[in-house]
């Protein structure tokens, strides 16, 4: 029940539609009361040899307004509950939406996607049948069940109805026992659907390796464990509500042995008609549906009580990210100054970057190479705002970049990361998705600048043509190619490649970086590469090697140093000299 209390912010809010509903729930039992009634007096009436046929027409016309009555009424309810709980799922649903767009880099590390999954479907869906459903079979419970018990009591006898109701204090006494099992039992079983989802989109996103090493049975096989694991917890959960059902058959049996044996009684020494025993157990016939909805009530609780925990304790997750006081109006533009002292990973313990620090002009161009795993996607992650907490600062135009609201600090940042990420829709759509009021002319340029105007040219489709899911329908260095064209489009202030021409040959390359250089006659831009062709012509070159700044200037400053970048070059050179070669032969 404490899952009512702890939605009393929503029941609050929609308290009106409540109370009509429950209203109409009340004015249904009324009605209810009434045809019990007329037919333990025509009973009577038979009985006594005294029903005259407008006895009869007067207590069926009745019977009809009733049922005509008992029809709105339920209207009524349906609309004001059932509706009030779909808000509820709304306001839930894009509270949990609102709140894994703000969340940072660390959330996503500390969550999988089919858990999120599982709790923005299960589990709000579990919530909103308590908003719904679980009112109605509470105060439809409470409702017909008090009003019966009062009619049987008013009607026919008080002391038959309390030694016929004595065998509801046992389910009073399974509910306490049962209560915080089902909740325990119910965790576990949402737990273990959310096993399955994460299990399930890391199969179906993953199946072109499953596929390509052979692992389909293994996969199959390791799905079944997450299966069994998902149906043993549900087993638990069916059977301690199962307890629930052969227990209410056997506590209305017993209040029915009570009735026939003391009603019989109480008929034999003239105390209740005949006519009002037949009216008492019509009254307990309807007690019947109460009885079983508090089970069914519990289920309902239990699994709502269970999902609200896992969706409060998502929600009280807080980014790290850091919301300043005052926030800085201007535009983040101008001199870009990075000084770090030390920076580690929330969940390393080595620092991931140890005293590095460049300074780059507007409109000037900076490379970063270096060794993998020597951390130049760090120096941008940190750029990109995805970690707020280090030992050092970042400045651009004078104003420390954690005191930008972060929206409108990257609102001005064009990032191409390592894994591009397409949205399944059309090329044009895919180009715009930063700016889609962007006309065909500006999506022609951007994709003139990323060199895929003659690809998308060739497609039948052309800026129609659908990318299909991830853009699976492109190829590896198309779908490169269109990340750059979105991240140019917006002409943003900051344009960050992170190792973004990877998959293009050298020409593409080449062109790439001359019309982006065209293109760019403001704003800064960055580009991390494995290649150090790609950073050629950058005004200022970073080698980055475990964490820190080995060498720094520009492409011939580096090759005179004759230390890493001028070993590199020479290495990939002769690579792709000889790779020339054997293309001319093919
Ligand atoms: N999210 C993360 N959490 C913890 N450690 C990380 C994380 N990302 C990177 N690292 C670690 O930080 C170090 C630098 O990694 P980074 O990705 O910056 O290197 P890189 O130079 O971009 O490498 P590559 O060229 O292979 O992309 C590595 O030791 C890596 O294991």
């Amino acid at each position: 029940m404490g899952i009512f209390s702890r939605l009393g912010w929503f029941f609050k809010r929609r308290w009106r539609q409540y109370s009509f509903g429950v209203l109409a729930l009340l004015l249904v039992a009324a009605c209810n009361v009434v045809p019990p009634r007329i037919v333990g007096n025509v009973v009577d009436a038979v009985s006594k040899r005294n029903m005259s046929m407008q006895f009869l027409f007067v207590n069926l016309g009745l019977l009809l307004v009733v049922a005509i009555l008992g029809y709105i009424l339920r209207f009524v309810w349906q609309k004001m509950i059932f509706g009030s709980s779909y808000v509820l799922e709304r306001d839930l649903r894009n509270r949990l939406f609102h709140h894994f767009m703000k969340m940072d880099t660390t959330f996503y590390k500390k969550w999988r996607t089919g858990d999120l999954m599982a709790h923005a479907t299960n589990d709000i869906d579990a919530v909103r049948e308590v908003a719904g459903p679980g009112v109605l079979t509470l105060a439809d419970s409470l409702i017909t069940g008090l009003s019966m018990i009062f009619a049987m009591g008013i009607f026919v006898d008080w002391k038959l109805t309390l030694y016929a109701i004595l065998p509801l204090i046992l389910l009073a006494v399974m509910a306490n026992v049962l209560g915080n099992k089902i909740h325990d039992a119910f965790m576990d079983s949402q737990a273990a659907f959310s096993s399955i989802n994460n299990k399930t989109q890391e199969s179906i996103v993953g199946i072109k390796v499953v596929k390509a090493l052979g692992q389909e049975s293994e996969d199959e096989a390791d799905f079944d464990k997450y299966v069994d694991k998902n149906i043993n917890a549900n087993k638990k959960t069916y059977r301690l509500n199962a307890m629930f059902d052969p227990l209410t058959s056997i506590i209305m049996g017993l209040s029915y042995v009570i009735t026939i044996i003391l009603g019989g009684l109480a008929v034999i020494h003239s105390r209740i008609t005949i006519g009002q025993l037949v009216s008492f157990i019509t009254y307990m016939a309807e007690l019947t549906w109460p009885m079983f909805a508090i089970g069914s009530l519990f289920n309902i609780l239990e699994r709502g009580s269970a999902s609200y925990d896992r969706i409060i304790e998502l929600l009280s997750e807080k980014s790290s990210l850091v919301i300043p006081k005052h926030e800085v109006k201007d535009q983040p533009r101008g001199t870009l100054d990075f000084e770090m002292k030390k920076f580690h990973y929330p969940d390393g313990n080595v620092s991931a970057l140890k005293d590095v620090s460049f300074n780059l002009g507007e409109g000037q161009t900076l490379g970063i190479v270096g060794p993998t795993g020597g951390g130049k996607s760090t120096i941008i992650s940190l750029l990109m705002r995805d970690f707020d907490h280090y030992n050092g600062q970042i400045t651009v135009g004078e104003h420390d970049i954690r005191d930008f609201k972060l929206d409108d600090y990257l609102d001005n940042i064009g990032y191409v990361p390592q894994t591009n990420f397409l949205f399944s829709t059309n090329i044009r759509d895919n180009i715009r998705f930063a700016n889609i009021d962007a006309d065909q002319s500006q999506v022609e340029a951007a994709a003139y600048v990323a060199d895929l105007d003659t690809d998308i040219k060739g497609m039948p489709e052309g800026y129609d043509t659908q990318v299909g899911e991830l853009g699976v329908s492109l190829s590896g260095g198309q779908k490169q190619r269109l990340s750059i064209a979105r991240a140019v489009l917006s002409n943003p202030e900051l344009l960050i490649l992170d190792d973004s021409l990877s998959a293009v040959d050298s020409k593409t390359e080449r062109n790439i970086e001359n019309r982006i250089a065209q293109n760019r006659t403001s704003g800064t831009t960055i580009i991390a590469a494995s290649r150090l062709s790609s950073v050629e012509h950058a005004d200022q070159i970073l080698v980055v090697e475990d964490g820190t700044i080995s060498e720094k200037g520009t492409h011939k400053q580096l090759l005179d140093n004759r230390g890493w970048y001028y070993d590199t070059f020479n290495l990939q050179e002769r690579n792709a000299e000889i790779e020339g070669r054997l293309n001319t032969r093919g």
